[in-house]
């Protein structure tokens, strides 16, 4: 594919120079750019192919970035960055120090809201409308959401709030459904039914057919004025969105420039709130994401497109995600009460086998992370066992419901929690470094911290069995290697134990390690001959362990892959304190910023939380051979 015109849009004001007629080579190029560029780095594609049109339109139509334009999720941005003047900076996705995969005000003007986390567009947008209102500026604001995204609540309390005046001031908001009927999964929910309908019905089959008949071959002039005659005579249904104060208009073909593009033109020079509801394919234009949208949600790193995702032919380690789907299917086997709940991450979540086999048991509640919790507080209520499969990151967008539905009634839910900790190409937005903190304050909630595979199934069980609730936490990919044993054992509630135990007779340091942190630690005692704790529970904490390692030890370092403030290290030094006891302690976690994006090994190397960084810490705070320090009396 040759990217003649491609290569001459440093700018959307590149773009709106061409004439119109060059809009449909524009996205053919985009397309075959934006398919080639993931090929070569991974990253999500499905929704970008889906989006290559609407892009070039918006673009085009709208004198971005005096309008603004926010992208919900973000997911969907390739095609807006190529336009945006990061064309060639396309094969850095992802990685350190390369370009977000999601928008970044900080990365370009353009990106004028950063996302990550879905249904925040809406929000967004009418914020900066109206303060263009406020402001007296004369400006549009747009948000692109999904009809996955548009399952969340918050996108729901937005359009409430958006379609209606605030001190007679009304903003220019443009909500623009971008409905592919899918979601990462496929869409659940009555809202997909409704958005079905609205397809379904004569309006938009009618509007398909006659715009190709009444506007084929029409001279451009008199382009706008007979769509707007054509869709105006169709009979629009009533739509829920137009009963929230929005001018609906839609559904429209949201591949088809000749629809998009007037459509676009008419919606920004109306004012007060417009809803317009777009119709694209998931994996536009590449058939095999066409054909397979869930799988081609995401490339996790280079593929052949003629071939498409292959299997490797070495069988990868075994994930933490993949022992937590196993561990589900045979606790739902052993104990009819368990229910399993997903907010719209089936697949990221290990649950299809689960689903499959446990049908009338797996809930997939859309993009609705509050839901999910207080709903499976409805269930533990009933006596039944839910278990909530989150991610880490998407948790935090239902805290008070961890707190106010589930902790305080001190119910049986098990949250078992994906991602924890540094996720890598995603960065920033989907880290998982505040769960240990967030969750360990929480009265009556468990925290288990499991080192490996089979410490991850044993810890699942172990947090199902309690009568309360209870939060099991697991890194993103594979760990250690450690083979789950397939027979479940109730690990001992709230203890930890000694792997390793130094044979100094100098300097004695412990190290207690919080998940899969026991490795690197393991390896840096090897070179420290440093006693090693594998602590499995920041809540309840062996708090005895944690003394007698004082007793026996010189100093001790906590190693943990979340954030320091307020994480398991400060248990120990809460644990301590609280027994009167005083000892040096080296607190090892993720630091007070934000850790960008990029290869996970590595991220965590900067963040001296591999085996060279915790043993170059411990050197540093305690010397290369460490020197005695004084001891308490209190030990
Ligand atoms: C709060 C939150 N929950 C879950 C996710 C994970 N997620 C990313 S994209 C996506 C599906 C979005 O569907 P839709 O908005 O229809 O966009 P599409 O992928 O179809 O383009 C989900 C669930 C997220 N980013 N944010
Ligand atoms: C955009 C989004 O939020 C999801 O697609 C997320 O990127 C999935 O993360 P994993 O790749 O870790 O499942
Ligand atoms: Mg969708």
């Amino acid at each position: 594919m040759d990217y003649t015109l491609l290569n001459g849009i440093n700018s959307p004001a590149d773009l709106r120079r061409l004439p119109r007629t060059d809009l449909k080579k524009v996205a053919d190029e985009l397309r075959a750019y934006v398919l080639e560029s993931v090929s070569k780095t991974g990253g999500h594609l499905g929704s970008n192919l889906g989006t290559v049109e609407l892009t070039v339109a918006l673009h085009y139509v709208f004198n971005t970035p005096e309008d603004r334009l926010v992208w919900d999720v973000g997911h969907q941005t390739y095609p807006h960055k190529v336009l945006t003047g990061r064309r060639d900076r396309m094969g850095s996705l992802r990685q350190l120090g390369g370009i977000s995969g999601f928008p970044r005000r900080d990365e370009s003007e353009y990106d004028t809201f950063g996302t990550g986390h879905s249904s925040t567009s809406i929000s967004a947008a009418h914020g900066m409308a109206m303060a263009a209102k406020i402001k007296g500026e004369d400006r549009k604001a747009v948000a692109i959401i999904g009809d996955g995204s548009m399952t969340a609540g918050m996108a729901f309390e937005a359009l409430n709030n958006a379609g209606v005046a605030h001190g007679g001031l009304m903003g220019d908001v443009l909500v623009i459904l971008n409905d592919n009927d899918m979601s990462i999964s496929p869409p659940v929910g009555a809202l997909n039914k409704y958005l079905a309908r609205l397809m379904s019905g004569s309006f938009y089959a009618a509007a398909r057919e006659g715009a190709k008949s009444v506007l084929k071959n029409t001279p451009l002039y008199e382009f706008a004025r007979k769509f707007e005659e054509h869709t105006k005579g169709m009979v629009v249904p009533g739509t829920i969105f137009e009963e929230f104060g929005f001018n609906y208009v839609g559904p429209i073909d949201g591949h088809d420039l000749d629809s998009l593009v007037p459509t676009l033109e008419n919606l920004r020079d109306k004012r007060g709130p417009q809803f317009l509801h777009i119709v694209t394919k998931k994996g536009a234009g590449y058939k095999l994401a066409e054909a397979d949208p869930v799988k081609y949600h995401a490339a996790s790193g280079k593929f052949d497109p003629a071939v498409g995702f292959v299997t490797p032919a070495t069988k990868p380690k075994t994930t933490f995600t993949q022992v937590f789907g196993d561990w589900l299917c045979d606790m739902a086997e052993a104990d009819p009460r368990l229910v399993g709940i997903t907010p719209a991450m089936r697949e990221g979540s290990g649950m299809v086998e689960f689903h499959k086999r446990f049908p009338q048991r797996y809930h997939d509640v859309g993009i609705a992370e509050q839901h999910s919790v207080t709903f499976a507080a409805g269930l533990a209520c009933e006596g039944l066992k839910p278990v909530v499969a989150i991610y880490s990151t998407f948790l935090q967008r239902a805290y008070d419901q961890m707190v106010h539905d589930v902790a305080i009634q001190n119910l049986p839910v098990l949250f078992a929690l994906d991602r924890a900790g540094l996720v890598g190409a995603d960065g920033a937005t989907h880290a998982g470094n505040y769960d240990i903190a967030y969750t360990r304050c929480i009265p009556n909630m468990a925290v288990l911290t499991p080192a490996d595979e089979d410490e991850c199934r044993q810890a699942l069980y172990t947090g199902f069995l309690h009568n309360g609730p209870v939060t099991v936490r697991y890194p993103r990919g594979a760990g250690a290697g450690v083979v789950p044993v397939k027979q479940m054992t109730a690990q001992p509630w709230g203890k930890g134990e000694v792997r390793r135990e130094s044979q100094s007779t100098g300097q004695r340091i412990a190290v207690l390690a919080f998940g899969t942190l026991l490795y690197p630690a393991l390896e840096a005692a090897e070179r420290l001959d440093a006693t090693v704790a594998n602590m499995r529970f920041v809540k309840p904490l062996d708090a005895e362990l944690v003394a007698e390692l004082a007793r026996t030890h010189d100093a001790l370092v906590t190693v943990e892959d979340g954030c320091l403030m307020g994480g398991a290290g400060s248990a120990v030094t809460e644990a301590l304190n609280a027994a009167g006891i005083t000892i040096p302690v080296l607190q090892l976690g993720l630091p007070d910023e934000f850790v960008e994006h990029g290869d996970p090994a590595k991220l965590m190397s900067l963040c001296g939380l591999d085996a060279a960084g915790i043993e170059a810490s411990i050197v540093k705070r305690f010397g290369a051979k460490p020197t005695v320090v004084a001891r308490s009396a209190a030990r």
